[in-house]
């Protein structure tokens, strides 16, 4: 974990954003450190003003002790614009994104960007964060005094600082309005967030993942061999893909496109992970908490009715999904009360697949930090298995990858402790210097499981991140 000397100090102002414009309409012109989108709203990320890092079994915790030592102290120290008070994720707020396995070779992320666009509930603001330096450091230069905005918010930044920094990643403020500098104005409302830009997008090409489709339908038949031999009830196998590049991929469009074409999915980007996930693993909003668990998938290509009755008809596909669900309600247990469960599971449309799922509610007992929350309700079985650890011994003989960030929480966490943690699914992992994403995809395995279909159902969920790269999959 990195040492952070000094003190942090965040400013928090209220914007418009150009005429009927969303958040989302500025990602194209941007280079975002960490996203996190919902249907246009959400958080930008732009720069670090820290960067946490962390591996192996203690990955949560030294970033719940970092978020401790040093973000939540500015819920007491940066006061928040009078109409953004109780707005989750306003002001200083850090992206995660954290590691599938305590085993990986890959970094968990905290990230606390020096400027974060955010919005919702219609309203728009920018929060900077300064890193105050100790004593002994180095003055780079001295500020201008503590200054107080209209509606009574400490303003530690000058305005000058200010439009520096808005400045350094292409951003102005005008009289209160937020934009781009140049000639990337957002389109208003434009329905798929691309711009005449993206004709210059380097040219794109699939080659093979860390292995065949072989291996990944050899896996496949271990695993329902395994549970035939009642070793487990269910297990998650993931395989990989690679999307090579003739030049770095500018991450603002690809996510400007994901946000557009699944808006109901939560767009994220955080250290090296990017994607459009539609599962929640847990979200946090003081003492309450809510999920949504998915397991059990039909081609988008079948249609509502007759996904319906293949997803809610099927017992194997109510099985698969039961065992998710009840291993999120088993692992949040010790730490949660009046837990409830959807019942039963509802069919949720996407625009490439169909899933059963479920909502649960449930408040937290203590004051169990949000990392940790999020540890405890990670991993559930509808990425790993059940049983949890026998599953996810299989999962590292058959898979042969290490899945990094992939199916690992993501998300947000701000000082007051409210928090987001997704499931980084339906994403990739941005390698050899941007000019390379490695896709993952992963399905539930149980008794009775098809090799080919499930192979199948891999290029499926990979759809929204090949359609975003300009990369059509294989004909299944
Ligand atoms: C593991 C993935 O999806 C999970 C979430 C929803 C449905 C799933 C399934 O039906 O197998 C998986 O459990 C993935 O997208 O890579």
């Amino acid at each position: 974990m990195t040492a952070l000397p000094g003190s942090l100090d965040a400013t928090t102002l209220v914007v418009d954003l150009p005429g009927g414009s969303s958040l989302a309409d500025l990602l194209p012109a941007l280079e975002p450190s960490a996203v996190w989108l919902l249907r246009g709203e959400g958080l930008i990320g732009l720069g670090a003003a820290a960067h946490i890092r962390a591996r192996g079994a203690e990955r949560f915790a030294e970033l719940a002790q970092w978020h401790a030592q040093h973000l939540a102290p500015l819920a007491e120290t940066s006061t928040l614009p009078a109409s953004l008070v109780g707005i989750p994720g306003a002001g200083p707020v850090a992206l995660t994104s954290i590691t599938y396995s305590s085993a990986s070779a890959a970094d968990s992320h905290l990230i606390l960007p020096e400027l974060i666009l955010g919005s919702a509930e219609g309203k728009a603001w920018i929060t900077a964060v300064l890193r105050v330096p100790a004593w002994d450091e180095d003055l780079e230069e001295t500020d201008e005094p503590v200054a107080q905005t209209d509606d009574g918010a400490a303003q530690v930044l000058s305005p000058r600082r200010l439009d520096a920094l808005l400045a350094k990643h292409g951003l102005q403020l005008n009289a209160g309005r937020l934009s781009l500098i140049g000639p990337g104005q957002p389109a208003a409302g434009k329905r798929d967030g691309r711009t005449a830009e993206d004709s210059s997008r380097p040219a794109t090409s699939l080659i093979q993942g860390s292995h065949s489709e072989q291996h990944y339908l050899r896996a496949v038949r271990a695993g329902v061999d395994a549970i035939e031999h009642r070793r487990l009830e269910k297990l998650v196998l993931a395989r990989d893909v690679v999307v090579a590049a003739d030049a770095p991929l500018p991450t603002g469009p690809l996510l400007a496109s994901l946000a557009a074409d699944y808006a109901d999915c939560w767009t994220y980007l955080a250290g090296d992970v990017l994607g459009a996930t539609p599962e929640m693993l847990v979200k946090i909003r003081g003492q309450d908490l809510s999920a949504r668990v998915l397991a059990g998938t039909v081609d988008g290509r079948a249609g509502l009715q007759r996904a319906r009755t293949l997803l809610l008809e099927d017992p194997k596909q109510r099985d698969e999904h039961r065992l998710a669900a009840q291993s999120l309600l088993d692992q949040l247990a010790p730490v949660a009360h009046q837990l409830h469960a959807q019942d039963p599971p509802a069919v949720l449309e996407l625009p490439n697949v169909f899933h059963l799922s479920t909502d649960v509610t449930g408040r937290l007992t203590a004051e169990t930090p949000a990392l940790l929350v999020a540890e405890r309700a990670h991993p559930t079985a509808a990425i790993c298995g059940t049983p949890t650890a026998t599953a996810a011994e299989l999962i590292s003989t058959l898979e042969g990858l290490d899945r990094g960030a992939f199916s690992g929480p993501v998300g947000w966490i701000d000082a007051q402790g409210n928090a987001d943690f997704g499931i980084a699914l339906r994403g990739g992992i941005i390698q050899e210097q941007g000019t390379q994403v490695r896709l993952y995809a992963g399905c539930g395995i149980v008794a009775g499981s098809v090799p080919e279909e499930e192979l199948a159902e891999t290029w499926a969920k990979m759809r929204p991140m090949l359609g975003a790269l300009g990369v059509l999959p294989p004909l299944t």
